[in-house]
């Protein structure tokens, strides 16, 4: 039986860096969304463990026990042989690896008959857990708090990504303030996807800041989101480079990933809705 899963991308609206722990992970309080664009896992009961990589994004992904995919699939008994087909940009600020851990979780969960998830399953990245959330949620803590929060619109989207690599653990250690303040206690209640845009407008992404000092093209990325016709808002998604911005429609979002992806080829563009 081939059991499949779709690993959607992980967006942070808004990510507000509230303080730092002894251990050095950063508290985080950060409403998140999940597209309709992402990677696939699909897997088998097999002799061995093995993993696949395949998709457009396939390069330089690892395909070996270093994977996320790799690794939350061991944590169980039943060998699988794994095809991750990649979609999105890795080490990008989408949540690509700790989606694909949360899609296999799902995926073996159902190939095993397991209700229980295996211990060491939430510790394979910061974002699994709300990855396993896969609807929009409040993710406070280092991630391991997450909140479904009802009320968001479907918002309409352009992601584009410039194709730098930003590892995560450089962008935090540039940020230089690490208490921002949080979001208010209650989030409000949205008054359709106009009351969204602006009220997501009004928070911050703290990390964009490090983040454009560690790859300043990402400063030509929002510009250039900034600049499309009917887009509301540019931000960057967790710690780069990927950004987005925000329509109040979607034929609107199309249009505009359209005209970002011919003016830019070498960048990775795409339509999205976040929900
Ligand atoms: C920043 C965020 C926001 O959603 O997203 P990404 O940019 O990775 O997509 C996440 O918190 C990242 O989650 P994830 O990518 O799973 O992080 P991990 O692999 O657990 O951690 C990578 C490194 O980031 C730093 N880190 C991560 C999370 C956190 N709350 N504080 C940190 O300081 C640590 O240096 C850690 O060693
Ligand atoms: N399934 C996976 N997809 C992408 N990258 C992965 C995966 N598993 C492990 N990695 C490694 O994790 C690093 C971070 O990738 P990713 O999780 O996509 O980034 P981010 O934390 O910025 O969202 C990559 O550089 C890659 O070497």
């Amino acid at each position: 039986m081939l059991t499949k899963v779709f690993a959607p991308a992980k967006v942070n609206l808004t990510l507000h860096v509230t303080g730092q722990r002894r251990d050095g992970y950063h508290l985080l309080d950060s409403l998140v969304a999940f597209a309709d664009v992402g990677d696939r896992v699909s897997l088998r009961a097999a002799d061995a463990l093995s993993l696949e990589v395949t998709g457009p994004m396939a390069a330089g992904v690892p395909a070996d026990e270093t994977n996320l995919v790799w690794r939350a699939a061991a944590l169980f008994d039943v060998p699988v042989a794994i095809t991750l087909s990649k979609h999105l940009p890795a080490a990008a600020g989408i949540g690509g690896g700790s989606s694909d851990a949360a899609a296999t979780l799902f995926a073996m969960a159902d190939l095993t008959g397991d209700k229980v998830l295996p211990e060491g399953a939430t510790d394979l990245g910061a974002d699994v857990r709300v990855c396993l959330m896969r609807q929009a949620a409040r993710m406070q803590g280092i991630g391991e708090q997450v909140a479904p929060i009802a009320g968001l619109p479907p918002l309409p989207a352009v992601l584009a990504n410039p194709g730098v690599d930003v590892p995560t653990p450089a962008v935090f250690k540039a940020l230089t303030d690490k208490s921002g303040k949080p979001m208010a206690r209650k989030l409000p209640k949205w008054p359709g996807v106009k009351g969204a845009i602006d009220w997501i407008a009004s928070q911050r992404n703290d990390l964009e800041p490090p983040a454009i000092a560690t790859a300043p093209v990402i400063s030509d990325v929002l510009a250039d989101l900034a600049a499309l016709p009917g887009a509301r808002l540019a931000r960057m998604s967790g710690s780069g480079a990927t950004c987005f911005a925000l329509f109040d429609t979607r034929d609107a979002a199309d249009a505009a990933a359209a005209r970002l992806a011919e003016a830019h080829p070498e960048w990775w563009v795409t339509p999205a809705t976040l929900t």
